[in-house]
C-alpha cells in the first residue's frame, strides 16, 4: 500500500506564515526600530573614520556575516566607494586556532588579530550563548570596538557584552530568526549607504 503523503502545501502555508508572525512581532516593538537605526549609526562613524567592521557567526549566521561583509567591500544597491566590512571566516586560520587553542577562541583570536580601537563587530548568534561569539565580543570590547549583536531567543550573556543588542522575539527554530537577521542586515547596509556619503 502506497504511504500516505504528507500535506506539503500546509507544511508552506505554515512556515510562511510563522515567518510573517514573527516579522510582525518584531515590528510591533518601537525600540527595535531604535535599536537598528542606533548599530546603524555606529556603524557609519567607524566606518567614515576609517574604521573596520568585522562580522562573525556560526552556521547559517556565518553565511549572514560574511553576506554583511560583502555588501560593505563590494555593493548592495549603488554605486560607491568600497567599504571596509571583512567576515571572520579564514579557514586555514580557523582550523589552526580549533586545533590548537579551542573552537571557543577562533573569532576571538582573529578579533585580536585585527581589531583596533574604534572598530566595530557584528557578533551573530541566534541563541546568543554560542561561546566563541561571547568571547570574540569580549575580545571586541578588550580591543576598544564597539559590539553590535544580532540575537534572538532570550539574548543569552552575548546581550549583556554588546553595546547593541538586536533581539528577535522568537524562542523557536534558529531559521526564523536568522530570516529576520538578513532583513536587519539590509537595512543596516541601505542606511549605512545613506550615512557614509
Ligand atoms: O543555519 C542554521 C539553522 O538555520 C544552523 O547552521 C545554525 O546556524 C547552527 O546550528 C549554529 O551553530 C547555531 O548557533 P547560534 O545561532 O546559536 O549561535
Ligand atoms: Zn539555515
Amino acid at each position: 500500500m502506497a504511504a500516505t503523503l504528507p500535506d506539503l502545501s500546509t507544511i508552506i502555508r505554515a512556515e510562511l506564515t510563522e515567518a510573517r508572525t514573527v516579522l510582525d512581532r518584531f515590528l510591533a516593538e518601537p525600540k527595535n526600530i531604535a535599536d537598528i537605526e542606533h548599530a546603524a549609526r555606529l556603524l557609519a562613524t567607524s566606518l567614515r573614520a576609517g574604521g573596520k567592521a568585522l562580522s562573525c557567526g556560526n552556521g547559517g549566521s556565518l553565511c549572514d556575516a560574511q553576506h554583511f561583509a560583502e555588501e560593505l567591500s563590494g555593493r548592495y544597491r549603488h554605486d560607491r566607494p568600497a567599504l571596509a566590512g571583512i567576515a571572520l571566516t579564514d579557514a586555514s586560520h580557523m582550523s589552526c586556532v580549533a586545533n590548537d587553542y579551542g573552537y571557543e577562541f577562533v573569532f576571538s583570536r582573529y578579533v585580536q588579530a585585527l581589531g583596533r580601537p574604534g572598530d566595530v563587530l557584528l557578533a551573530i548568534s541566534t541563541s546568543g550563548h554560542s561561546p566563541n561569539i561571547l568571547r570574540a565580543a569580549e575580545a571586541a570590547k578588550a580591543a576598544g570596538m564597539q559590539v553590535v549583536a544580532l540575537t534572538g531567543k532570550d539574548g543569552g550573556p552575548l546581550a549583556a557584552v554588546a553595546d547593541v543588542e538586536i533581539r528577535i522575539p522568537h524562542h523557536g527554530y534558529a531559521d526564523r530568526i536568522q530570516e529576520i537577521h538578513i532583513k536587519v542586515i539590509h537595512i543596516l547596509i541601505m542606511l549605512i549607504e545613506q550615512l557614509v556619503k
